[in-house]
Order: C-alpha cells, then structure tokens, then sequence
C-alpha cells in the first residue's frame, strides 16, 4: 500500500538563497512524493516552529546558532542538515582545503592537491618579503573568511609583489595556477555528485608576468554573465565546450572523501586542471549548500536526496549519522543520467 505519511523539511534560507532554491519545480516535485518544504521564520523561535521531520539551512550569525542549538537540543530526533561546526570550516579559506590534504585516495593516472598559500593576518607581513614566504606570482589574493558576504567574494589576481600593499588583511594569497581558463564544479549531495565545467580567469603568460601589468578585482568569476556575444566568444577561445572533464570516478572518490571527512552532505568543490602538468588537478574552493538550481535535474536529485533522509529517519526511528550505510545510491554518469546503484 502506498505510503500516505506526509513529512515536513524546514528551512531557514536567506532571501536570496530562497529565491534561487525553492523553485516551484522543487516544491511541486517533493510534494508529489509527499515531502513539504516549509519555510521557518527566523523572527519567531524556531522551538516553536513544525513539527519538522529534518531541517534544513544555511544562515549566517549568533542568533540563528543559537536557535538552531536550543532546538537540536529539544527535538534530538529532527535530523539537521548539516551540523553548524561542520560547516563553519568552510567559512574560513585555510580550514576549508586542509581537509584535502587528509585525503586518503590512490592516486595514480590523476593526482590532485591544492595551490600553494599563505594566510596574512595584518599589513606589515605584506611589506615583508618573509610573510609572503615562496610563493610564485602571479597570486590570487582572497578574502579569508568566507561568510557569504560579497566582500568575502572579491577577489584579486596581483602579478608582483609590490602590489600587494594595496590589500586589505586578513587574507589569503594563493598561487595562480594556469588551467585553460575552464573550472570544474563538483556539486554533492549526499552520495550524488555531479561534475560540471564553468567559465574561470585564462592563463597568465610568462610577457605578462614582465610587464608592469597591475593587479585587477574580480568576483564570482564562473557566475559572471556577459553580454551574450562576448560571453559566446569568450567561450569559444576558451574551448569551454572541447574541454575535456575530469575522470568521474576521480572526482566522485574526491567527493565521497570529502563529505566523509567534513560530515557535510550539502557542498560544491571547484577543481582545476593544471594545464602545466596535465594529470594535476588542484581544489582550491569548497563551499557550503551552493547554487543547486544551476545543477542539472536539481529537482530530482534534491528531492530524492530528502525522501532518503526522512525515510531513514522513519525506519531507524533516530536521526541519521553522516557515515550511516544508505542502502540506496543515487549516482550520475558521464551523460549527466541519474541512476541508482543498489547496495553499493
Ligand atoms: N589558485 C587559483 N588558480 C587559478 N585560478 C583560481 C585560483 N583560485 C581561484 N581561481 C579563480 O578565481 C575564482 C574565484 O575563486 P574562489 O572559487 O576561491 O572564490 P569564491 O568567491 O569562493 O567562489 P564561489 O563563487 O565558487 O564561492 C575561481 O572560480 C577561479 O576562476
Ligand atoms: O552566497 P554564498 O554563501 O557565498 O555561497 C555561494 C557559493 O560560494 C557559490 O559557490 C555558489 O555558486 P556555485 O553553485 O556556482 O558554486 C553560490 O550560488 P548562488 O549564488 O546560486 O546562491 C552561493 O551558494
Ligand atoms: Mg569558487
Ligand atoms: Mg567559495
């Protein structure tokens, strides 16, 4: 018989975020199998708010913590998706990629890692060539806490050192790694990943490096939208669509790693191919509940990643660990096809 029990998943989502996630495509579909998202108020305390069968969210600040503490300790039985302190490594530029290093994955035909960076916390190690340490220029100066803001997006790429001065600490500068201005995003969700290729900054060229070229801003570069002629053409000498993509099982081992290791179910990665070696990819941004709505077949694979979870959550009668062992995994191949790999 069918089963006629309807569950309820929270969120607390910032208007934006809202705005781009719950399409009515998302909530049209979880609806048809029985799952209604409701949004929660985060002007009302959030105890008093459901019942709720999981919840989830991404909101920055000390009231929502604090809300979202006070309710996980009333409802030990409401799965969240994801706990705060797993996600707060993500909002900080040097924990986010340590956990590459801890990576335990064969590496053999493709190797992976990460640029290499320093974090700067004040001005003075700037001026100071020892605080800059052996970094090769050019370097990406990014912003070290990543809190969602869009000053935590802004970017700049400086050739030379005596550029840097300019910049505000505390930061993080990252060596430039050329890679044919193509960037692959691997977007997780649960045991689903999904690679795509976006857009990203093209080489720098040794000429370039000895002209007295200044340092430029960018921001959310693989988001960006031109006008669409010279997005076309900028696509085009980019050989966005010949580029070729990463081997899926490479990046699902990395994906799977990942999420192990961060206790996140909900994350993108952006890799890039150093174009200098071939086989080397390099992570060098992780982030926490991205831009979904821009991932292929959103819909279904959210939806079916929510079914899981509350479904789980029905027949154990207790919240869900990340490391649980799911019977059912949904996987993609090259194609973008959804499958499911029975007790994978
Ligand atoms: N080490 C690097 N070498 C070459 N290009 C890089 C490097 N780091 C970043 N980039 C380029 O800069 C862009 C922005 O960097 P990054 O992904 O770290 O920023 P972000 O603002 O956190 O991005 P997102 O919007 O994905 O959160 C990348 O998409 C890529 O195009
Ligand atoms: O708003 P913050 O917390 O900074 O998070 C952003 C992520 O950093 C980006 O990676 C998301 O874009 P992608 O899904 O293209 O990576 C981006 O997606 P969005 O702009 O579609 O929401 C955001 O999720
Ligand atoms: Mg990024
Ligand atoms: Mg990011």
């Amino acid at each position: 018989m069918a089963d006629a029990r309807r569950f309820s998943v929270g969120y607390a989502l910032a208007a934006k975020k809202k705005r781009s996630f719950i399409q009515p495509s998302l909530v049209n579909l979880a609806r048809e199998r029985g799952i209604d998202l409701v949004h929660i108020d985060t002007g009302r305390p959030l105890s008093s708010q459901g019942p709720f069968d999981c919840v989830l969210h991404k909101l920055y600040g000390d009231d929502w913590k604090a809300q979202l503490k006070d309710y996980a300790a009333k409802n030990p039985s409401v799965p969240i998706i994801d706990q705060l302190d797993a996600i707060e490594r993500l909002h900080n530029r040097i924990s986010m990629l340590q956990v590459v290093s801890e990576l335990e994955i064969s590496q053999d035909k493709e190797t992976f890692g990460i640029p290499s960076q320093v974090v700067v916390y004040d001005s003075k190690a700037l001026s100071d060539s020892r605080g800059v340490g052996a970094l090769r220029f050019p370097v990406i100066a990014k912003p070290l806490v990543a809190d969602g803001s869009a000053k935590s997006h802004k970017m700049s790429l400086v050739y030379h050192c005596g550029e840097l001065l300019k910049l505000k600490p505390p930061l993080v500068l990252q060596e430039f790694v050329n890679h044919g201005g193509v960037i692959f995003k691997v977007y997780v969700v649960g045991d689903y990943v999904k690679c795509v290729k976006r857009r990203s900054l093209p080489d720098v060229s040794p000429e370039t490096l000895d002209s007295p070229k200044r340092s430029f801003s960018f921001s959310q570069v693989s988001n960006m939208t031109m006008q669409d002629k010279s997005q076309e053409q900028y696509d085009l000498s980019m050989h966005l669509e010949d580029a070729e993509m990463p081997p899926l099982s490479f990046v699902t081992d990395i994906a799977r790693g990942l999420r192990r290791l961060m206790k996140l179910h909900l994350f993108n990665f952006d890799v890039i191919r150093d174009t200098n070696v071939g086989n080397h990819y390099l992570v060098i941004d992780i982030n926490y509940f991205p831009g979904y709505a821009k991932m292929p077949s959103y819909e279904t694979v959210l939806t079916a990643f929510f079914w899981e979870f509350v479904h789980k959550k029905k027949e154990d009668g207790s919240a869900i660990e990340c490391e649980s062992k799911e019977t059912k995994i949904l996987s993609n191949d090259h194609f973008g096809n959804t499958e499911e790999l029975k007790n994978k």
